[in-house]
């Protein structure tokens, strides 16, 4: 008896923590008919339990993203496996207002939640629970952070993605060397590379394998580099790097040197490896090169020329005085 009254407590205490808890509580039935709707569903929707219980969820929120859902909750059934949806992947699944004071900014309530698959007592997955939780003031303060950086990152000097200087700032600091060469006279050389059919990477193994690639190529160019050296992402799979006091045969060796550690290198992503080439074109300052656009338009040239030649090589611009 003592047992009994015991059992009843908790189940009582149970219930009652799963209507006040702050964290939104659905269960439903594999025809996605709601059974269960707790008091934070209560208070962000509007909808009362009563009055939802048995209604089908899709037919009440038809503004849910119901084909990617449904194939989502499908395979919580089929799978008896749980599944997240964060709110970085969709901001929110329901349209709950936001009511917190210090993330007052935000319009509606961000969201992460859970799919849990119920077992009934012979173990059959026969329901799924929807876990809802607020996570407004994490996705406002990640969101706020990330705006801050994206502004600071435009102003800087660096690319985003492979942390050399930007096209911007690399043009900038050529231009410096060309300058000094032509006060001074030092051997300068630009070398001009690009990674060989990276659209087939793209088209093969997706953007995102495309752009690990390109950081891999860009790590190498980095350890490549004397402390005097330039490195820039010139354009997607450009690169340019200027090398200080150094003439176009001693680029060659640099060049080379790069080009081999890129073709022995591999890109792991998704447990795929990926290889790579680069073509190289490299153009030293002759007295015919008038200004850095023209230096940057041979250095071009003669990285055309080593694609031409069947890509995985390095070319010298011959000047008309060689
Ligand atoms: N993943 C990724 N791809 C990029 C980026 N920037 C440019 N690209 C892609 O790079 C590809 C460059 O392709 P193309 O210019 O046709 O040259 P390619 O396929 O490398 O061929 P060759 O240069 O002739 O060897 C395009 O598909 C661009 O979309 C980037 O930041 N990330």
């Amino acid at each position: 008896m003592a047992d009994d009254q015991s059992a009843m407590n908790e189940l009582h205490w149970l219930i009652d923590m799963v209507q006040t808890i702050e964290v939104g509580l659905v269960v439903l039935d594999k025809d996605y008919n709601i059974q269960l709707w707790n008091g934070f569903m209560e208070n962000h929707s509007g909808v009362s339990p009563n009055s939802i219980k048995g209604k089908n969820l899709f037919k009440q929120f038809d503004y849910l993203p119901s084909k990617w859902l449904k194939h989502k909750m499908e395979s919580v059934f089929q799978l008896k496996n749980r599944a997240f949806i964060s709110w970085e992947q969709r901001p929110f699944i329901f349209q709950f207002k936001n009511y917190r004071p210090i993330t007052g900014r935000a319009d509606f309530m961000y969201q992460n939640v859970t799919l849990l698959p119920l077992s009934s007592l012979t173990g059959e997955v026969t329901h799924l629970s929807m876990i809802v939780y607020d996570v407004t003031d994490v996705a406002i303060n990640k969101l706020q952070l990330k705006a801050v950086n994206e502004s600071l990152e435009v102003l800087s000097q660096i690319d985003g993605l492979t942390q050399l200087y930007n096209r911007r700032h690399w043009q900038l600091c050529m231009q410096k060397e060309f300058d000094r060469n032509s006060r001074y006279g030092d051997e300068t050389t630009l070398v001009m590379l690009d990674i060989d059919n990276f659209k087939l990477i793209n088209d093969t193994y997706g953007h995102q394998a495309g752009d690990k690639v390109i950081q891999n190529v860009s790590h190498l160019i980095k350890k490549s580099l004397r402390e005097t050296d330039c490195a820039g992402r010139y354009g997607g799979e450009e690169f340019g790097v200027v090398l200080a006091n150094t003439p176009a045969a001693n680029a060659l060796f640099f060049a080379e040197r790069l080009r081999k550690k890129v073709e022995q290198s591999e890109t792991v992503f998704d447990e795929q490896i990926i290889k790579v080439t680069i073509s190289i074109g490299i153009c030293d300052i002759q007295p015919e090169v008038l200004t850095s656009e023209a230096w940057l338009c041979l250095a071009d040239q003669a990285l055309y020329q080593a694609k031409e030649s069947g890509r995985n090589s390095c070319a010298i611009h011959q000047h008309n005085n060689n």
